[in-house]
C-alpha cells in the first residue's frame, strides 16, 4: 500500500514540478515509518537542507496528498536520515501477532549500517557538503585539484604530505574537506580526521591538563587520513608543533595520508619548527590562487543553481566583475542578493543587483582595495599573489612587488605604514621607497608607463 502511496505522490507532483526538480527535491526522500491505525507517517530528506526546503516547499502538498490517498487525516512527520528505497519504509509498526524481529530485522540491521556510517561520519569532523561535484574549477585551483583528487584515490600513496597554500576565502578547506569525504565514500571503514589548527592547539593543551597524552597519541596515530587546516596558526606553540611533529613522523612512516592547508607557502610561514617546515615540503607543494573572472562567473551560477535561483550569465558577470578578492565575499554577495529578493518578492533582474549590492559595489567602486591591486598586478605579471607577501627578491617578483605598493598609494588612501602591513608586515621605509623608484622609473620607461596605464583602467573597472 504504502509502495503504490509513494508512486501515486511521485506521479502528481512530476504534473506540478519539472523533472530536475524531482530529481533532486522529492526522489532522494524516501518513507521511514507508517502505522496506518494511527494515521501516521514518518517521511525523511537526506540532510537538514533538503528536509527545510521540501517541508516549505511542498509539506502541505504531502500532507493533501496523503489525506486523499487515504481517505483520513495523516499526520506527517520529518526527519533527515538517508535514503533506503522510497517505496519501501525501512521501519513498519509490527502487525500484531507477529514479533518485530520477524518483521524488522533486516531493515534493523540496515539501520544500524547507517548508524555506524553516520558515527564514523561524526568522528571524521567532515562536512558533507564540501565535495569535488560542488567545486567549480579553473586556472587557479586546478593543480590543487588535481593533486586533491589523485591524493584521494591514492592516499598516502602519490604525494605525503600535501600541502595546499593560499589567501582567506579561496577554497582551502572545502577541497581538504572534498578528499576525506571521497575517501569514506570509497573505504567507509577509513579513520580520517579534520582537524582546524586552533583545534588541535586546543586539544594539545587539555591533553596536558589531563595528564592524557598516551590516549592523544593513540587517536592521531590511528588515522588512515589527517586532514589539518590553516596550519599557521601553530606559531609560537612549542609544545603543539612538538606533539605534531611526532604525529607527523608516525604517520608518513605507516604510509598514512597528511593534508596541510596554510594561508602562505611552507618557508613563509612565521615561528614553525625549521624540521616542520622541511617536512611540510617533503612531499607536494600547490597554491589556490584567487579566482579569475570567469572562474567567478562560474562559482555564482553554480552556487545560484544550487539554491534553485534564476540567476542570468549578465547579472552573474556584472557581480563577478564587482566581487574580486575571493570566493566567500561571492558567496556573501549572492546571498544578499537572493535575501534582497525574498524580501522585496521580485526576479533578480541587474537592477535588482544593483540596488542589493549598493553599498558593497561603492565601496569596492570608490576606493580599490590593496588586495584587489596585489591580485591584478601579480595576474599581469603572472606571478604568484603569495610574492607579494614573500621575502623573495628575485627581479622578476621585485618590480611587480614595487608596481602593486606604488598603486595601493595611488589609489587607496592607506598609509605607508598600512601598506607594509598588508605586504607581509614589510617596513614603511620600504614602502616609501618602492613608491620612490616606481615614479621615477615611469618618467623613464614607457612600457612601465604602459602597464601601469593598464593596471589603473583594469583596477577602476
Ligand atoms: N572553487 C570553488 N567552488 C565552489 N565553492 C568554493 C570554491 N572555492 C571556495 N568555495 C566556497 O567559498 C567558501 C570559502 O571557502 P573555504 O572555507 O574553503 O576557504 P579557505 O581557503 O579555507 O579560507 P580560510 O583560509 O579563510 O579558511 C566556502 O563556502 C566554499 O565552499
Amino acid at each position: 500500500m504504502i509502495e503504490q502511496f509513494w508512486t501515486h505522490c511521485v506521479e502528481a507532483l512530476k504534473k506540478e514540478i519539472p523533472a530536475q526538480q524531482i530529481k533532486l527535491w522529492i526522489d532522494p526522500l524516501s518513507i521511514v515509518e507508517f502505522d496506518e491505525d494511527q494515521a501516521r507517517l514518518v517521511m525523511a530528506a537526506p540532510n537538514r537542507f533538503k528536509l527545510d526546503w521540501v517541508v516549505n516547499n511542498y509539506g502541505g502538498r504531502f500532507n493533501q496528498m496523503a489525506s486523499d490517498y487515504f481517505g483520513c487525516d495523516m499526520a506527517i512527520e520529518w526527519q533527515v536520515a538517508s535514503k533506503t528505497t522510497p517505496a519501501s519504509p525501512m521501519r513498519q509498526t509490527p502487525q500484531p501477532g507477529k514479533t518485530s524481529s520477524e518483521s524488522v530485522s533486516p531493515k534493523l540491521e540496515s539501520i544500524r549500517q547507517e548508524e555506524i556510517a553516520a558515527s564514523v561520519y561524526e568522528r571524521s569532523r567532515l562536512n558533507k557538503d564540501l565535495c569535488f561535484s560542488n567545486f567549480v574549477s579553473g586556472r587557479a585551483n586546478q593543480l590543487a585539484r588535481a593533486a586533491a583528487e589523485q591524493v584521494a584515490n591514492n592516499p598516502g600513496v602519490s604525494y605525503n604530505p600535501l600541502f595546499l597554500y593560499g589567501g582567506v576565502g579561496l577554497g582551502k578547506t572545502h577541497l581538504i574537506h572534498s578528499i576525506g569525504n571521497k575517501l569514506l565514500e570509497r573505504n567507509p571503514q577509513a579513520s580520517i580526521r579534520y582537524i582546524h589548527a586552533e583545534q588541535y592547539v586546543s586539544d594539545v593543551v587539555k591533553a596536558y591538563q589531563k595528564k592524557a597524552f598516551e590516549e592523544f597519541k593513540r587517536s592521531y596515530y590511528s588515522l588512515d587520513l589527517l586532514l589539518i587546516d590553516d596550519i599557521q596558526f601553530f606559531a609560537g606553540k612549542s609544545r603543539t608543533q612538538e606533539e605534531f611533529f611526532y604525529a607527523f613522523e608516525q604517520l608518513i612512516a605507516a604510509k598514512k595520508q597528511i593534508i596541510i592547508t596554510s594561508d602562505t607557502y611552507p618557508k613563509e610561514i612565521q615561528g614553525i619548527e625549521d624540521r616542520l617546515i622541511s617536512r611540510f615540503n617533503s612531499g607536494l607543494t600547490v597554491a589556490i590562487e584567487p579566482p579569475e573572472l570567469e572562474m567567478r562567473v562560474a562559482i555564482l551560477l553554480k552556487k545560484a543553481e544550487q539554491q534553485q535561483v534564476k540567476f542570468g550569465e549578465d547579472v552573474a558577470f556584472f557581480v563577478a566583475k564587482h566581487m574580486r578578492s575571493n570566493v566567500r565575499e561571492l558567496e556573501g554577495a549572492l546571498r544578499r542578493i537572493m535575501a534582497f529578493a525574498s524580501f522585496h518578492n521580485k526576479t533578480v533582474t541587474m537592477d535588482l543587483v544593483r540596488e542589493a549590492l549598493r553599498d558593497m559595489i561603492s565601496v569596492h567602486h570608490g576606493q580599490v582595495s590593496v588586495e584587489s591591486i596585489q591580485k591584478t598586478v601579480a595576474d599581469y605579471y603572472k606571478i604568484k599573489v603569495a610574492d607579494m607577501f614573500s621575502k623573495r627578491r628575485q627581479a622578476n617578483i621585485v618590480l611587480p612587488r614595487q608596481v602593486a605598493m606604488y598603486l595601493a598609494k595611488e589609489l587607496t588612501d592607506k598609509s605607508y605604514v598600512e601598506i607594509g602591513e598588508l605586504f607581509g608586515g614589510r617596513d614603511h621605509t620600504t614602502v616609501l621607497h618602492a613608491v620612490n623608484k616606481i615614479s621615477e622609473m615611469r618618467n623613464q620607461s614607457a612600457e612601465l608607463n604602459h602597464a601601469l596605464h593598464v593596471l589603473d583602467q583594469t583596477l577602476k573597472g
